[in-house]
């Protein structure tokens, strides 16, 4: 037998841990999830935007719009934040970050603090907003490589069905 030949690549396969691990958010309007891994190609973090701990995500509001203090806003930790404070407890220094969302300028100065190297993103649906603007330029400025990803496929489809394993 030879190997198979449609096998995911590292860029997908880890992009792909980051959406799934969007699946487990609560926001109504966009998942978001995160993945770090190490230089051995190890994941080291995930996770997904969320309410923190102990706040229920059934009594808190999910809106987007009106007083600021009833929508989801000031309460919701980003994916990225929590996939840094869900890390397996080592330095991540040197890692990569894989983020369905590219990073607001909270979560990138997060990144920046804790040494990961490299932003790889799908979207970047809010580059028009200044918190994405001041993001960059941060990101840059510390000199964190910034990669948006074109997958060569548009979609991992995965069976839960045990036949199909
Ligand atoms: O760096 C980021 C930026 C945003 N998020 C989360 C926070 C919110 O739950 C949504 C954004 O909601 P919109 O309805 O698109 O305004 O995404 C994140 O996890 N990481
Ligand atoms: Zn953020």
């Amino acid at each position: 037998m030879t190997k198979r030949a449609d096998y995911i690549s590292w860029d997908e396969y880890f992009m792909g841990v980051a959406l799934l691990s969007g699946k487990r958010s609560k926001d109504p309007s966009t998942q978001v999830g995160a993945c770090i891994v190490n230089q051995q190609n190890k994941i080291v973090g995930v996770g997904y935007n969320g309410l923190p701990i102990g706040i229920s995500d059934d009594e808190f509001p999910w809106d987007k719009e009106g007083d600021f203090l009833n929508t989801k806003y000031p309460y919701v930790c980003h994916a990225e934040l929590n996939a840094i404070l869900n890390n397996i407890g080592i330095n991540l220094e040197g890692c990569k970050i894989y983020t369905a969302l590219f990073p607001c300028n909270e979560c990138s100065k997060a990144i920046i603090q804790s040494g990961i190297k490299e932003v790889v993103y799908l979207s970047d649906k809010h580059a028009h907003k200044e918190s994405a603007i001041a993001s960059k330029k941060m990101l840059q400025t510390a000199g964190i490589a910034l990669r948006k990803i074109t997958p060569r496929i548009s979609e991992v489809v995965l069976s839960l069905d045990e036949k199909d394993v």
